[in-house]
Order: C-alpha cells, then structure tokens, then sequence
C-alpha cells in the first residue's frame, strides 16, 4: 500500500525567494548603526527566526545585550523592518526562485494541497508581490502563531487549516531552526542548501532549481 500523501508546506523567506538576502542587508545595516559588526555567516542562525528573537541574537554577537529597553529594542525591530519593506518593493512574480513555480504548479496539478508556513509577519505581502497568494490553500505567518520555529507550530497550524494528518505532510525549509519544525511536526522535510547543515532533514537539495517533484515523492513513500 502506498503511504498517502495531501500536502506541501512551504517555508517563504529562501525557499520561494531570495528574500532571505533583504533581511540579512536591512540587519546588517541596522547592525551597522548600533556598531555592531553582522556578518553573513551570522546571518545563517537567524534565517527562520523571528524578528524580536533576531535582534536579541544580533545584540548577543556584538556583546550589547542588556544595553537596550524594551522600547528601545521594539524601535531597532522596526527600523529594520521599515528598511526591510523598501527593499522588497521591488518584488514582483520574476524574483520566484528557479524552479519553483513550476514545482508548485505541479503540487497544484497532481490534486495535492498548498500550504505556507512562514516564520514572517510580512509573508502576505510577500506572496502577494510574487504573485501568488491565491495559488496556496492557507497560509499561516508569525502573526497566526504565538511559538516561533523550531517549534512545529506555525507547520500543525497549516496542516490543521488544510484538514490533513502532518504524517501525510512533506515540509520544504531553507533554514535548520526550520527543518527542526518540521521534523517536530511529524512531516516529512526536504531541506535546500548545503547538505552538511542539514542532518535531520529526508532530503537535501542545494538549489531550488534541483528540486524534482517525482524524486521527493518517491522518497517520501519510501520513508
Ligand atoms: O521580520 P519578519 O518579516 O516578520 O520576518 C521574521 C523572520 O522570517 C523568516 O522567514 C526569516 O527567515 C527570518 O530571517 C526573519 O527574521
Ligand atoms: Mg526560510
């Protein structure tokens, strides 16, 4: 018997687009302003993690914890968030990542649900300028949920709106803090970026544009 399979459940931010790379520059700069020195190997801890939980983590590597108030630190959040919403203006349905769109056009084909699960309080907008946030069944963002990942949260929500079993589930994650949430969700996870950062996942692919619809289907069978 063939195990069922419903749904895909997508990560947002350097899974669907490079908008991984406008939060790591509007952090940098803020960073920048705060004389604390960020650089894009820190970067790759904060991928998935929420925006207050970002600061505190940059705050920590410039040794400045404890230096700000609560109101200060809302203040840092959202001046990166301001610059951040400049930088993704600009986005439109040519900055979905290779490969991507015909991937979710596929899931879509073959009768399967979409779901997104995104760590991002700013994940409508986003789909919105990609165009496509009528393409997904439901989309839950950092506003739907109180735990952020790892928790397996934001992905039991998903699953839950769409009406499946998580076991029936396959999570796609650019982030480990995600790949961790998926796993926590009993889904099975395809993870893109090097293999090596990636232990728990089921599968790892280095690029979107790698990314084959049959062979992760088939090994989610075989699991
Ligand atoms: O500040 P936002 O848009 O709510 O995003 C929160 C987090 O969203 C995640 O999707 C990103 O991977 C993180 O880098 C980001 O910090
Ligand atoms: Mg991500």
């Amino acid at each position: 018997m063939t195990k069922p399979l419903n749904a895909f459940i997508f990560d947002l931010d350097g899974v669907i687009t490079d908008t991984a790379e406008y939060h790591f520059l509007a952090w940098q700069a803020l960073a920048e302003d705060i004389g604390i020195t960020f650089t894009r190997e820190d970067n790759e801890e904060l991928k998935g993690i929420s925006r207050m939980e970002s600061l505190e983590k940059i705050l920590e590597i410039g040794g400045r914890t404890g230096d700000f108030s609560n109101e200060e630190k809302e203040a840092l959040a959202a001046k990166k968030n301001d610059h951040y919403l400049t930088l993704i203006q600009k986005i439109s349905p040519s900055d979905i990542l290779p490969g991507m769109k015909e991937f979710i056009f596929t899931i879509k084909e073959k009768g399967l649900k979409l779901g997104l699960a995104s760590a991002s309080k700013n994940a409508f907008t986003v789909m919105e300028a990609l165009g496509l946030k009528d393409e997904f069944d439901i989309i839950v963002d950092a506003k739907t949920v109180i735990n952020g990942k790892p928790h397996p949260e934001v992905f039991l929500t998903a699953a839950k709106h769409l009406g499946v079993d998580p076991v029936t589930c396959i999570g796609v994650e650019d982030a480990v803090a995600g790949v961790e949430a998926i796993k926590g969700s009993n889904m099975f996870a395809v993870a893109i970026g090097p293999k090596e950062a990636f232990p728990k996942a089921d599968m790892v692919y280095e690029k979107t544009e790698d990314v084959s619809f049959d062979e992760i289907v088939s090994k989610f069978q075989q699991s």
